[in-house]
């Protein structure tokens, strides 16, 4: 490559996203420098780039990338979130000037990135929090990208993130998100949905092969089946895909990877992050919360072991219509999946109000249709619902369409939770969805229970249904009537 070409994009960290990012940029004919320590990451880089006419460079020193920048230099690093990030902003300090953009790419927490808008600021430094999903394909090929912060900073960058990302019926999967960390605030509640669709997925799944005995070509098939309809989505999509998956690692395997693979998942803290902002802000996002706390009940299968000895548990096989129950599934899942969506974007709907991000939610709709790993089908209609509402949904369970669909399949989950109750399949994720769902569309709730409650023992006070004020009550108690 010659050398005195000025680049018109930079990238920090050449690992799975950024490596990826950037030669998806180089695809689209920008001209690219990435940077990383580890010298053959910038070669990988290099050799990974076919075509001739792309203009890509890796190197090993953040000079020579800053040097090599057009003015004013727009970058991204892809590191990892934390102590990473900060590392890489003070070593870009004395080598960036006023104007300069600097793109945090990563699953950083939006705090952390509300703490560097507000550092870099007075040195006249743009920094944007940026989510991006679709993980190291959609990276290469067009990922959804969520970016926040300052507008004129999003101006700059608009043309190359616009390039890049997916596309669905012709319009880019980016679009500004909204004010300071608003970019990985909207990330971070994606990341939430995510576990919680993937924990409605899991437990489809148990009750279809350890309740009705499918093996994993049946599975394969019925998830196919399942894609080809109203669940379509990246996340039944792959889970077609993984029940035909052989293992590699032994020769003469015909066991199906899926089968060999613990159960016990990790995680890195997007989700728990969703659930602990939820509790802050507060919005209810119990199908969240659930998918995190499972995902660490999956982390203790010593536990496990020894009380499935205790309890001699059996798993029941389930006893409806084989077919007739797979159709409910497929209807159970639909509900479940417009919970997820339902809370995740309330969460969105408040925390934009309380935070001042101004998130604009028919966008944010409009860029996970494509490219990020929660992309489906049902989000077309959630982005007509929003549009038709305004923007002024603070749930989509109150759009008129929306509600017609979760009516049409309430009766199949109501079954499949009455009937998994009895095979002894924990439902986590699709009873309290369920139960979110019969929550938030009752008039009364039991809760003057629970205020009388808190009246009684913490004179907290409580409101009545027939009269205005607050108001507390000598409750009398037993020994009290005794005497
Ligand atoms: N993988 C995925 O599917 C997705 C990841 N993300 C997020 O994107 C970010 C990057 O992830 P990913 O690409 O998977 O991670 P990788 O581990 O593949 O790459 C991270 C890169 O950062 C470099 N790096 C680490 N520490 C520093 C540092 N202090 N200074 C400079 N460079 C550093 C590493 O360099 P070296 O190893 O040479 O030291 C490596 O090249 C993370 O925040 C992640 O959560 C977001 C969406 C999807
Ligand atoms: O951001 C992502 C997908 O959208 C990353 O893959 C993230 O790592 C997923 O979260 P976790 O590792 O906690 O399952």
């Amino acid at each position: 490559m010659g050398q005195n070409i000025q680049y018109d994009f930079g990238m920090i960290g050449l690992g799975v996203m950024g490596s990826n990012l950037l030669l998806n940029m180089a695809g689209h004919q920008f001209a690219v420098i990435g940077f990383d320590k580890d010298v053959q990451k910038g070669q990988a880089l290099e050799a990974a780039s076919s075509d001739v006419s792309e203009v890509i460079k890796g190197v090993s020193t953040l000079e020579e990338m800053v040097r090599s920048l057009k003015k004013p230099r727009k970058m991204m690093m892809l590191v990892p979130a934390g102590k990473a990030v900060d590392s890489v902003i003070e070593s870009l300090l004395p080598l960036i000037e006023q104007g300069d953009v600097v793109i945090d790419g990563g699953n950083s927490h939006y705090t952390d990135t509300l703490r560097r808008v507000t550092y870099l600021k007075p040195k006249g430094i743009h920094f944007m929090g940026m989510g991006i999903s679709g993980g190291e394909h959609g990276a290469r090929t067009g990922p959804s990208m969520m970016p926040g912060g300052n507008m004129e900073a999003y101006n700059q960058v608009k043309p190359i993130l616009e390039a890049v990302a997916a596309k669905v019926d012709g319009e880019p999967c980016t679009a500004y998100m909204g004010k300071d960390a608003a970019g990985h605030y909207v990330k971070m509640v994606h990341n939430g949905i995510e576990y919680a669709m993937m924990q409605l997925i899991s437990e489809v799944y148990d009750l279809m092969k350890r309740g009705l005995g499918l093996n994993n070509d049946e599975l394969h098939d019925i998830f196919g089946r399942w894609n080809g309809g109203e669940l379509q989505s990246y996340l039944i999509d792959i889970t077609e895909d993984i029940f035909v998956q052989k293992d590699d690692q032994k020769e003469d395997n015909n066991v199906r990877l899926i089968d060999l693979i613990l159960d016990k998942a990790g995680s890195k803290g997007t989700g728990k992050w969703t659930s602990q902002d939820a509790m802050d802000l507060p919005v209810a996002v119990p199908t969240i919360d659930t998918a995190v706390s499972f995902r660490t009940i999956s982390g203790y299968k010593d536990e496990r072991v020894e009380a499935a000895k205790l309890y001699k548990n059996e798993i029941k096989k389930v006893s409806l219509d084989k077919d007739t129950f797979i159709n409910q599934l497929e209807d159970a899942l639909y509900f479940g999946f417009i919970i997820c969506y339902a809370q995740g974007l309330a969460m969105l709907y408040q925390a934009s109000k309380q935070l001042g991000m101004d998130i604009p939610l028919h966008d944010v709709v409009k860029i996970w249709r494509g490219g990020c790993i929660i992309r489906s089908k049902l989000l077309n209609d959630f982005y007509k619902a929003f549009k038709e509402n305004d923007n002024e949904l603070p749930n989509i369970l109150l759009d008129k369409g929306i509600a017609d669909i979760i009516k049409s399949k309430e009766d199949s989950i109501r079954t499949v939770i009455k009937e998994a109750i009895d095979t002894n399949i924990a439902l986590g994720g699709l009873t309290s969805a369920l139960a979110y769902f019969d929550a938030y569309t009752t008039e009364n709730m039991p809760t003057n229970l629970i205020q009388a409650q808190r009246d009684y023992f913490g004179a907290h006070t409580y409101q009545r249904i027939d009269m205005p004020g607050v108001f507390h009550t000598g409750w009398i108690s037993k020994e009290e009537k005794s005497v």
